[in-house]
């Protein structure tokens, strides 16, 4: 089940990659429509990372090629923002959670310019916004994971990007976090910005996202919540591995979605 769409912010055709010969993605095909929640699910070693990865170029692509906004990546490039898995991070790296805020700042200020006071402004307004304005001098390795992540959630916003990629933002962080990032991460996509994650929680995707990337190797289906997100396809998503989940049709009944949070 592909949904292909007009005008789409992203579009990703044919695209095949192999880690050391061995393929992890292949064929992927899909578009996606703008101001979308986009929720990239499947089992461990899917290649969601690795999606995100290769169409932010930071993995090679053994074949086919992207298009973000109608042109070429590196065209795009200003309007895309990455949030990486935080295990993947230094967090050890000296800086205040300010710092690493303003960090997002750097694409918009030109070679050697020097943050001015209205990108300090925006930093600490984004810190705000995450709740995270008490920790602005605080040094990132001094942070909890659940604040870390509010910190980096803060720095991609600061970027003031169309398009973000999120690599489980979820992972590690308390309930309230999760439910303060996901209300944040709709408002921007209320604002016409779109916003893809790598999800693992079968149980909260289709409260949380309105388009389903069902992903193991091949893409298995990419499309609106209510048709992506079906017992048929998440069982070829998962194969047998769905068992270990308490109930799929229960899984699947359940999320219904007049849950769904506007
Ligand atoms: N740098 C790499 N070199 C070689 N193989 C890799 C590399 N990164 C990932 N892989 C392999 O590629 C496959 C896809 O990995 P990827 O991290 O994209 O999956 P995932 O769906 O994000 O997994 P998870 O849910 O466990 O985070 C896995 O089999 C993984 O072992």
């Amino acid at each position: 089940m592909i949904q292909h769409v007009e005008n789409p912010v992203l579009e990703i055709h044919d695209l095949t990659v192999t880690y050391n010969k061995k393929p992890v993605l292949w064929g992927i095909d899909l578009t996606l429509p703008a101001g979308s929640l986009v929720g990239i699910i499947g089992p461990n070693g899917a290649g969601k990372s690795t999606l995100i990865k290769s169409v932010m170029g930071l993995v090679p692509s053994g074949s086919g090629y992207v298009r973000v906004f109608d042109k070429t990546l590196d065209e795009s490039r200003g309007r895309i923002s990455y949030v990486p898995q935080r295990e993947s991070v230094d967090w050890d790296f000296p800086a205040s959670a300010l710092d690493i805020v303003l960090m997002g700042r750097y694409g918009k200020l030109g070679l050697f310019k020097r943050p001015r006071k209205a990108d300090y402004e925006v930093a600490e307004d984004c810190l705000r916004k995450v709740g995270m304005e008490g920790f602005k001098n605080r040094q990132i390795s001094q942070l909890s994971g659940g604040q870390q992540q509010r910190v980096f959630l803060a720095r991609a916003l600061a970027q003031e990007a169309d398009l973000y990629f999120m690599d489980e933002p979820f992972a590690g962080v308390d309930a309230s976090t999760e439910k303060a990032i996901i209300q944040l991460l709709r408002e921007m996509t209320q604002k016409g910005k779109t916003v893809i994650v790598v999800h693992h929680d079968l149980q909260s995707a289709t409260k949380y996202f309105n388009w389903i990337i069902l992903l193991n190797m091949r893409l298995v289906a990419s499309g609106p919540v209510e048709t992506a997100f079906t017992e048929a396809l998440l069982q070829e998503t998962y194969g047998g591995k769905l068992t270990l989940l308490s109930d799929v049709s229960d899984l699947v009944q359940k999320n219904q979605f007049p849950s769904r949070e506007k």
